[in-house]
């Protein structure tokens, strides 16, 4: 199923919460735009283009791009979809990047991935990834067909530097300090919608079904 309208939603959860993986699923059944900001960074950094330079090192210690350059980046990419649904997934991160978008764009909806800490830490250090489509992989959740290789291109997959213990520590830390507040930012204008539970799989049915209900009400508003 296609959306009907265009639809403006933001998926956020922890480090390794499911959000790229989801985020395949909603692209898959309802043909939205998925931005992510971690690859579009990575995808600089591999480019070696100046914004990657520059943004390394932050990644590379599992803290957080400074906000100015996060929000005028991605509302620059924003702004030539002004005709297509998207759902932007790790932007935005604080609550002075929500401010920014909010300043732009009026949300649909925001999806929470509400996963506990531990079973993240367990999945990030098996997390495999093709960088330059964002596709993720898990060696024990789901392994590529043949291991260490992207199932679509064949290319080698790499584990990230930011996804050993440590690092990982850190980002969940950037988490609970900086980015938990932007939850209760789009709790208090109601568009937020949490899902809990430790696996995606049953995780993702609620997701769908939510969003295929989020998409019928609105068209049958607008009609
Ligand atoms: N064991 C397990 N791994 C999962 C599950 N859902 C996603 N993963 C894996 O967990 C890692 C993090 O997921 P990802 O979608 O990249 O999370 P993100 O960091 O929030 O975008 C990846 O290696 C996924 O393949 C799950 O339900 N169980
Ligand atoms: N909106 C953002 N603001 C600041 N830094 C960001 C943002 N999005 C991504 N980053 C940087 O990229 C890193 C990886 O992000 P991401 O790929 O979204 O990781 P994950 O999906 O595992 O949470 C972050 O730890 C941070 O350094």
């Amino acid at each position: 199923m296609v959306a009907q309208r265009i639809l403006r939603a933001v998926i956020m959860g922890p480090p390794g919460s499911g959000k790229g993986t989801v985020s395949a699923r909603i692209v898959k059944s309802f043909g939205v735009k998925h931005i992510s900001s971690g690859d579009i960074l990575r995808a600089n950094i591999k480019q070696q283009t100046e914004l990657g330079l520059l943004v390394r090192s932050c990644m590379d210690q599992g803290q957080l791009v400074p906000d100015g350059l996060m929000s005028r980046l991605i509302l620059k990419d924003l702004k030539s979809m002004e005709h297509i649904s998207w759902l932007l997934d790790g932007f935005p991160r604080t609550v002075s990047q929500a401010e920014a978008l909010d300043q732009a764009y009026t949300l649909d909806t925001v999806i929470n991935l509400n996963v506990p800490f531990q079973t993240i830490k367990e999945r990030l250090t098996s997390r495999w990834t093709h960088i330059s489509s964002g596709r993720v992989y898990n060696t024990d959740f789901n392994p590529p067909k043949v291991p260490g290789f992207d199932d679509v291109t064949g290319e080698p997959l790499v584990q990230r530097d930011d996804d050993k213990p440590d690092t990982v520590t850190q980002r969940l830390k950037a988490y609970e300090t900086q980015t938990q507040p932007v939850l209760e930012f789009y709790r208090s204008k109601g568009v937020l919608k949490t899902f809990t539970g430790t696996e995606t799989n049953k995780i993702w049915p609620h997701v769908e079904e939510f969003l295929h209900q989020r998409i019928f009400l609105d068209s049958q508003r607008a009609a």
